[in-house]
């Protein structure tokens, strides 16, 4: 059968490894980008990436290149799956080599560090000349080593045009990816960032056997903070019931593929932060969305206080046991005033 058509995908990694495979069940040629040489040559003789996704047989459809120009050279679309820390390097070299009619889409899930820009804007910086408003994100509840099984998955793709929007749904939907589509970049982004803190948190209680009910509360009051920030950034609250809200939020903190909720739950070991990062080997994005949240929740006046006992634990040095008792201990407060407060900072419909 003949290709569909070509594409990329940038990086490598775990995610980038699976999204490879879903474009290439739908019947895409896809170019894999990665700056690893061996691993280049791994995934173009033997078929697999063994240090992301192991056990996995990729389809002839994927070939790998360390050549960003080959890559990108008469790509339909491309999807960036950096890091987030690595976003603005890859977009940077992107540049040279991307047409405008390419559709650009990310699925990456976190802040840029100390500028604390969404994805899209430091695409949009990067890619100078490429239309914006047709930038796109991917996100929802998706964990690479399900997607590669071909299990069934829920995702959506969030982009103000509609056009492009829905050439991303018809690139990446199968039988076992059902992808949405949403107008809210903000909210699609902010949301799949955010929910990486509250898995931290997830991990954390579970590692210290607090049970069942401290788990919904850490979710149900995640959820409540994701939107208060979502909603001063500018995101519709409606997002966060959406696949990239409490979608994401549920499999990040009760998934054992989750590296944000083994992470908590190592340091509930007593393991030190350093220890955890390194022995999990993969990225944790979390870590630094925490930080990010910290700052963004200030910048913008919002009541963030998970986030902000987090910060303390993973920063501060303090005990996991007395961020409980201090979440448990905060002063009365009411709950549906505390859902509006981004109404008090100047939010409106
Ligand atoms: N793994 C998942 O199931 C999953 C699902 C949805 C979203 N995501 C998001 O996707 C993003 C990537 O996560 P992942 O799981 O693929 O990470 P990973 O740790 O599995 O892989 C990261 C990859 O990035 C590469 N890399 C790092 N810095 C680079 C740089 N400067 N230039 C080029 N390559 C670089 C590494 O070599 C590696 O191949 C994260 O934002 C994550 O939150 C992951
Ligand atoms: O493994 P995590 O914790 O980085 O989560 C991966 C995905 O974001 C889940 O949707």
């Amino acid at each position: 059968m003949a290709a569909r058509s070509k594409t990329a995908v940038l990086v490598a990694g775990s995610w980038g490894t699976a999204i490879a495979s879903v474009l290439s069940d739908n019947g895409h040629q896809v170019m894999l980008w990665s700056r690893n040489q061996e691993q280049v040559e791994e995934i173009n003789r033997e078929r697999r990436n063994s240090r992301f996704l192991s056990g996995a047989e990729l389809s002839y459809r994927i070939q790998a290149t360390r050549s960003m120009q080959e890559a990108l050279e008469d790509a339909e679309a491309v999807i960036v799956v950096a890091p987030s820390a690595a976003m603005r390097e890859v977009a940077s070299q992107m540049k040279h080599h991307l047409h405008e009619r390419t559709t650009v889409i990310h699925a990456t899930k976190g802040f840029e560090a100390g500028s604390l820009k969404r994805m899209t804007e430091v695409l949009a910086e990067e890619l100078n000349g490429y239309d914006p408003k047709r930038l796109a994100v991917l996100s929802g509840p998706s964990h690479a080593e399900e997607v590669i099984q071909r299990r069934p998955t829920t995702v959506v793709v969030a982009c103000e045009d509609k056009t492009a929007a829905e050439t991303a749904q018809d690139l990446l939907i199968t039988p076992y990816f059902r992808v949405y589509t949403n107008p809210d970049v903000v909210g699609v982004e902010v949301g799949g960032a955010l929910k990486n803190i509250i898995a931290l948190g997830a991990g954390l209680s579970d590692g210290l056997g607090f049970g069942d009910n401290a788990k919904a509360a850490l979710l149900t009051r995640g959820l409540a903070e994701i939107a208060r920030l979502g909603m001063a950034m500018g995101a519709n609250p409606l997002t966060f019931s959406g696949l990239a809200g409490i979608g994401d939020l549920v499999v990040t903190c009760t998934s054992k593929h989750s590296r944000n909720w083994r992470a908590g739950a190592m340091l509930a070991e007593g393991q030190s932060l350093e220890e955890v990062l390194k022995r999990m080997g993969m990225v944790v994005e979390g870590v630094k969305t925490t930080q990010a949240a910290y700052k963004l929740s200030r910048q913008y006046g919002i009541t963030m206080p998970i986030a902000d006992e987090l910060h303390n634990v993973l920063f501060d040095g303090k005990e996991p046991k007395a961020a409980v008792e201090d979440l448990m201990e905060r002063g009365r407060t009411h709950e549906m005033e505390d859902l509006a407060e981004p109404f008090q900072s100047g939010w409106s419909i």
